[in-house]
């Protein structure tokens, strides 16, 4: 198999199993693997589709700036540009972008924070973070409608070759040097949403 075709597959079984859970309401989300470093080019989803379907039009090749690699009729995800930030600025091999209840009401709570932070719960260890006592903290950054500002806005967070953002009342992207890592962090970071949220709820009764 050519290490694209393998490449496009690990995609689009990342891909199935974030639409088992849900997690691509409304046609939202999109999601990108890396195919190359020299010169850097990746796979990303097509924009506007339904990602719950598995097609042949799925993905498609871009390079660095977003620019679809020869002749297609398919228009790269209207969130490209942070993907590129995210293989432009690390060695990640995979971007992941999802819309939840969960992650857009975590990013409005602590919007105006602009982070939200998590400590003693088993689940940060999926960051590698390993001391009894350790913060993880996800930034919250203002949903920019023009996006390039927006990928500007998400690139300054960029800083390793896995982490998280959040988007307020947008979604979370995630990002890590596999597909295995990316999806672990997302779905770490979405169970750390969740419990937050029903703690808060749950709370006041206690
Ligand atoms: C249909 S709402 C979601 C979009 O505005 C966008 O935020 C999104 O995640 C999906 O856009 P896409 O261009 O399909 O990658
Ligand atoms: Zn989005």
């Amino acid at each position: 198999m050519s290490e694209l075709i393998s490449k496009w597959k690990e995609l689009a079984d990342i891909k199935d199993e974030l639409a088992a859970r849900d997690w691509f309401m409304g046609t939202s989300g999109n999601l990108s693997i890396k195919a190359g470093s020299d010169p850097l080019q990746f796979l990303v989803t097509a924009s506007g589709k339904d990602k719950r379907k598995r097609t042949s039009e799925d993905f498609l090749l871009v390079d660095g700036d977003g620019v679809p690699v020869g002749e297609t009729r398919l228009k790269p995800s209207a969130e490209t540009l942070l993907h590129c930030a995210v293989y432009g600025k690390t060695q990640a091999g995979c971007s992941l972008h999802v819309h939840t209840v969960a992650n857009n009401v975590i990013s409005e709570l602590y919007g105006d924070k602009g982070v939200v932070e998590f400590q003693g719960q088993e689940l940060i260890k999926a960051f590698d973070t390993w001391e009894e006592d350790a913060l993880l903290s996800i930034p919250i950054i203002y949903n920019h409608a023009d996006i390039p500002k927006l990928a500007d806005t998400f690139a300054e967070h960029i800083s390793a070759d896995k982490g998280a953002v959040l988007i307020r009342n947008h979604g979370i992207t995630v990002w890590g040097r596999s597909g295995f890592e990316a999806k672990k962090l997302l779905e770490a970071c979405e169970f750390l949403f969740q419990y937050k949220i029903t703690l808060l709820q749950t709370k006041p009764f206690l």
